[in-house]
């Protein structure tokens, strides 16, 4: 079977009867970028979807959980941040993900951090 994924949607076609650039010609099968194709084809973008569903909910999870600890350090008069536990979560995430990590942990800490 020959799948093909049409990418000339928005390029025009040349003119003088020559075949188009590389980027209006069609994916071929068997070719990585047809392998890329037949993934999406496959419902790879499903998955993402459902997987970004999956974590948007597990970070409103942490956000009301962390809100929960925050209120009872507040009623015990106590802050609500402590530097040193975001720093623990900051090295988790670091040495599970990388720098890029810290990145997204600090996100979830300023997400969960609610009101200051
Ligand atoms: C939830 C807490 O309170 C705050 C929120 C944190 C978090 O969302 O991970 C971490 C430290 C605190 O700034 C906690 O101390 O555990």
């Amino acid at each position: 079977m020959t799948t093909r994924t049409e990418h000339t949607t928005a390029v025009p076609a040349t003119t003088d009867g020559t075949a188009g650039s590389a980027a209006t010609d069609s994916i071929p099968a068997g070719t990585a970028a047809g392998e890329v194709a037949a993934e999406l084809a496959a419902g790879s973008r499903d998955r993402i979807d459902a997987l970004d569903d999956r974590i948007i909910g597990l970070v409103q999870e942490r956000m009301a959980v962390s809100a929960v600890v925050q209120e009872a350090r507040l009623a015990a008069g106590g802050r609500r941040i402590s530097l040193s536990r975001e720093n623990e979560v900051l090295n988790h995430y670091r040495q599970a993900l990388g720098k890029r990590g810290t990145t997204l942990a600090m996100t979830l800490l300023e997400l969960s951090r609610g009101k200051s």
